[in-house]
């Protein structure tokens, strides 16, 4: 068996290299004549497998993405030709959590504020929806759940796209559709953002298209031109990635290339899956686990002595995971020629706070993404 893995993605060689001959290439770089004599493909979201790629591949049985989002694969040709898919739901996920919580707290820093009595939008609430939703909780917020699809079978526990926009702090966590009846491109337009109030805070940790990268440059210019507040922006997803807007990155407060879901834990969930679903697909039994993937984490254990306030989440929270670094990495790197792959090539090894056993006053510690 021949399987051809973009050189991305970790734990291959302990997973697949008992059975099969394994070649690895930059996702962005594979073509169609590699594909002729391989027999599983393994890609990240930067390849798009579509019948140009899959031209040549006529020994091609399993396709499988270790990500979330499936936006890249056409899902259905693979169906009409027989080739066994898989992705990795919700194995990043917890990683995602993470990320939006270290950008609350940062947030909160730089505005002063206190976030139990702020209000949080989350638009998409499935499997990194709930992930952010219960961080906020656990910060004291008031969330608002914005799901159309979901809502259509529960009518109480959601409000309205328009609602969610009203919270002082809006955080998408959709996927990326063209059509539908909920299409997420450009959710966030020129009319939504027109509607938003100086004030507000926006997230995307989702997919970069579905905010119109250039609407929101033209409302912060217009606001740095008069002199009033501008919206305060996280971006960790751009529009045509990996091309930047770069003259929106000064207007933005947090600004980082599409990591939000790498944390070592999130990337061996992902390899996993596939592993799984290969083993399936080929009715072989599993000879790995995933938890022999991961090493010991740097930071075992935190003892905590006094009930955990929102400054002492941000320092507990900055010790696993510091979201400015990777702020500041990318504006160092911004313009450099492969700037955005580079980053993400090199990412350095992020642990989940659920690596962490906070012992102590703990309460909190849980819903926060902590072992306790
Ligand atoms: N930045 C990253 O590193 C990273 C990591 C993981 C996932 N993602 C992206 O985030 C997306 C969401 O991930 P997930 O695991 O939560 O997916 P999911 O499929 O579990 O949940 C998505 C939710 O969005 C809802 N939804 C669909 N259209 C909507 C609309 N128009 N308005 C509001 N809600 C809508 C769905 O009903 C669903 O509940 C993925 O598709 C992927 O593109 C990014
Ligand atoms: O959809 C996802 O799971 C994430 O966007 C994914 O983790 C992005 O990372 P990549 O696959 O591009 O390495």
């Amino acid at each position: 068996m021949k399987l051809l893995a973009d050189e991305n993605m970790p734990f291959v060689q302990e997973l697949f290299g008992d059975g099969a001959e394994i070649v690895t290439c930059p996702g962005r770089e594979i073509r169609p004549e590699q594909l002729r004599d391989v027999d599983v493909l393994l890609v990240r979201s930067i390849t798009r497998v579509d019948a140009a790629l899959l031209a040549e591949a006529e020994r091609l049985s399993f396709v499988g993405t270790a990500t979330i989002g499936c936006d890249h694969i056409d899902t259905e040709l693979l169906a009409r030709r027989g080739i066994a898919f898989a992705s990795a739901p919700g194995c990043n996920k917890v990683a995602v959590g993470d990320y939006v919580l270290a950008a609350l707290l940062r947030v909160a820093g730089h505005k002063g504020w206190s976030l139990k009595d702020k209000t949080l939008g989350v638009v998409g609430v499935g499997n990194t929806g709930v992930e952010v939703a219960a961080r906020a909780r656990a910060l004291g917020m008031t969330v608002l759940l914005c799901d159309p699809p979901r809502a259509l079978k529960d009518t109480t526990a959601f409000v309205g796209f328009e609602q969610a926009l009203g919270a002082d702090i809006v955080s998408f966590h959709v996927p990326l559709t063209h059509g539908g009846d909920h299409p997420t491109w450009h959710l966030l337009d020129q009319d939504a953002i027109a509607g938003l109030s100086d004030d507000q805070v926006l997230i995307n940790a989702c997919r970069g298209d579905v905010w119109d990268n250039r609407a929101l440059l033209a409302r912060q210019q217009l606001a740095h031109q008069q002199g009033s507040s501008q919206l305060t922006l996280v971006m960790d997803v751009w529009e045509h990635e990996p091309e930047v807007l770069a003259s929106l990155v000064p207007h933005v407060l947090l600004a980082t290339p599409h990591i939000a879901g790498y944390s070592l834990e999130g990337k061996a969930r992902g390899t996993f899956a596939l592993y799984r679903a290969l083993c399936e697909q080929q009715q072989v039994s599993m000879r790995h686990t995933p938890e022999q993937l991961l090493p010991p984490p740097p930071i075992g254990a935190v003892y905590l002595n006094q009930a955990p306030d929102q400054a002492l989440v941000a320092s507990l929270v900055r010790l696993v995971y510091d979201i400015e670094q990777d702020d500041t990495a990318f504006r160092q790197a911004l313009g450099q020629p492969g700037f955005f792959d580079r980053l993400r090539k090199q990412y350095p090894q992020r642990r989940e706070l659920g690596s962490v056993l906070l012992s102590g006053m703990t309460d909190a510690g849980e819903a926060l993404g902590f072992k306790v």
